[in-house]
């Protein structure tokens, strides 16, 4: 007797390994979208968790942008169900005035991925990323000039969300999805030459990223090239870890008993902890995480080792740094 397809057997195999880092009793939560990613997750989740002695269901969020979304997503519960899986379909409300129509969406997309979880008796939930979706990642934020943790791309488990295809390249889950035999949705927005794109009319910077420059990358450089992308996220995470246990050792140091910071003490270490410990202070002192810029912390690092007399710097939430008598005060 034959065994499964090698991709299908590789699918399978992510999933075991996910499943075998939960706590016994934790049931697990498909996130799908309907596309080829996320339903090869679906088949390979609905064949490993009985026999791992785990619940696991499905759930496909309808964000209602697109005309005919509830057919997209009842379709896509309907193959769940069809795998064995208990799919939902949790239709949400994008309100794109907050952050654009994709960055919305995927706020209320991930919102009601964490409610279902808590209604699922704290499930985890699996995500279908790609070792491609991650070079693209990669590839993005270099272009937009980020840190080692941004470069570091996306986490394998972070909160209640894990991502066991991260290793798997979407031709291999394509081919997933043909073996076991399911349909999956080609969503339009991600074509290069799709209908979605940006206010100058090219195309949106992911859809770009994947149709365009990944492409050209591997022609040029070779097949392995999302691979080595994904290596050095992986890498560049494991120097990101290292530099905020740094940070935070730095910022208890400089630290006095009232919360201020000594002056003498930041300027002393390399920029680089410096920089972290500025911006974990200004976190902890209740600026909020989305709208804390590099030129905040560069204005506050300027108040450590650029300082002439200036005024405090102004940070989002409210928040405003001062220095005096060599100590910072958020
Ligand atoms: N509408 C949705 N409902 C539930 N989960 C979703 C939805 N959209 C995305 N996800 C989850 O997030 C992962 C990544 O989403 P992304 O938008 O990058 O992928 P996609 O292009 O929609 O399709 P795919 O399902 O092939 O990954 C998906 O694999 C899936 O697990």
């Amino acid at each position: 007797m034959s065994g499964p397809h090698p991709s299908v057997a590789a699918a399978r195999n992510a999933v075991r390994a996910l499943l075998a880092e939960l706590e016994p009793a934790r049931g697990v939560l498909v996130a799908c979208s309907g596309g080829a990613d996320s339903l090869a997750l679906a088949a390979a989740t609905a064949f490993v968790a009985p026999r791992a002695g785990r619940a696991a269901g499905a759930v496909v969020v309808d964000h209602a942008l697109q005309a005919g979304s509830a057919e997209v997503a009842a379709r896509a519960a309907d193959q769940c169900r069809g795998l064995g899986l208990e799919a939902r379909v949790v239709r949400v409300d994008v309100d794109i005035a907050l952050g654009g129509p994709e960055g919305a969406a995927r706020a209320a997309r991930y919102a009601a991925l964490e409610a279902a979880s808590r209604e699922a008796g704290d499930a985890v939930v699996l995500l279908g990323h790609t070792l491609d979706d991650q070079a693209e990642t990669v590839l993005l934020r270099l272009a937009r000039g980020s840190g080692a943790r941004s470069l570091a791309g996306m986490p394998r488990r972070r909160g209640v969300f894990a991502r066991p295809f991260l290793h798997l390249e979407r031709a291999r889950l394509r081919e997933v999805v043909d073996a076991v035999g399911l349909t999956p949705w080609e969503d339009p927005t991600n074509a290069v030459d799709g209908p979605a794109r940006r206010a100058d009319g090219g195309p949106l910077p992911r859809s770009a990223i994947r149709g365009r420059v990944l492409p050209a990358l591997t022609e040029a450089l070779g097949p392995g090239v999302p691979a080595s992308l994904a290596r050095s996220a992986d890498l560049l995470r494991e120097d990101a870890d290292a530099l905020d246990a740094f940070a935070a050792d730095l910022l208890s140091t400089a630290r006095g008993e009232d919360g201020s910071l000594d002056v003498e003490i930041l300027a002393a270490a390399p920029p680089a902890v410096r920089r972290r410990a500025l911006r974990r202070a200004a976190l902890d002192a209740g600026s909020p995480a989305g709208d804390l810029a590099h030129v905040h912390v560069e204005a506050l690092d300027a108040l450590v080792t650029g300082y002439h007399g200036q005024a405090g710097v102004d940070l989002p939430g409210g928040r405003r740094a001062v220095r005096a008598c060599g100590r910072l005060t958020l």
